[in-house]
């Protein structure tokens, strides 16, 4: 195998991607986050935001995207959101492979991607962490967030791959419906195993 092993990570709205990314981070393992890179593409002087505006009329202001409008613009409308997916998705594909150039010399790094089954797909990674917690986890956790209400919760479910679907084609399932020290030895456990199919 030439460069590194790349491993992605995925899992459903507030299943705990981040705070597991984190822990790989943590172990040392360079971190590519999709959703930081679209923070970066619409945040201020983004190169997205112009485009972004003129699809969506007022939806951007000096300081770049206005998630809060921009979602209400395309959660739940079919079209506007693939419009949006459109201009959004190769972009962040450009960034990603930067990351890969940039990281090229080391022996695995992580694609932290939400929406690796639905729309990057298996075959851009060589190994999938799916990470998992109760329903009544992730309910909570998400409920919790401000600006969310269970019917945005619903609506941004209904577009993702059950939680269910995911587990059964995940290489490795992280389970955070248990405290952190544990999730964490889980992410070291896991980091062992991909570092022993490398020898
Ligand atoms: C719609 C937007 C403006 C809402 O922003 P907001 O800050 O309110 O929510 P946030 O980004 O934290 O997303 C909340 C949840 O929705 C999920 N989600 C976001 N976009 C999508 C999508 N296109 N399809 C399915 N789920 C999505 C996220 O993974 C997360 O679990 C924003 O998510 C966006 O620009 N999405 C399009 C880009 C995209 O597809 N991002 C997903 C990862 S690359
Ligand atoms: N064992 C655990 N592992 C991971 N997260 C946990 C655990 N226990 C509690 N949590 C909490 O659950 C929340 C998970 O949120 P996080 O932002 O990591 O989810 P996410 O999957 O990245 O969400 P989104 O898809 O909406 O971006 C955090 O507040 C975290 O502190």
């Amino acid at each position: 195998m030439t460069g590194p092993m790349i491993i992605g990570l995925t899992g459903s709205i507030g299943m705990g991607k981040s705070t597991v990314a984190q822990m790989f981070a943590d172990e040392g393992v360079p971190v590519f986050d999709a959703d930081a890179a679209v923070h970066i593409l619409q945040g201020p002087g983004g190169a997205l935001v112009e485009d972004i505006e003129a699809l969506f009329p007022g939806t951007t202001n000096e300081k770049g995207v206005d998630r809060q409008k921009l979602g209400a613009a395309v959660l739940g409308n079919a079209e506007a959101l693939k419009k949006l997916e459109a201009i959004i998705h190769p972009a962040v594909g450009a960034m990603r492979s930067e990351f890969m150039q940039a990281n090229r010399d080391a022996p695995m790094i992580l694609f932290d991607i939400p929406l690796l089954f639905e729309k990057t797909g298996k075959k851009a990674v060589d190994y999938v962490i799916v990470v998992s917690a109760t329903a009544e986890d992730q309910r909570d956790r998400v409920l919790n967030r401000s600006g969310m209400t269970a019917e945005k919760f619903e609506t941004i479910k209904a577009l993702q791959m059950p939680d269910e679907e995911k587990r059964k084609r995940a290489d490795f399932i992280i389970n955070t419906s248990q405290p952190l020290d544990k999730t964490r030895q889980q992410v070291q456990n896991t980091i062992e195993k991909l570092k022993a199919s490398l020898a």
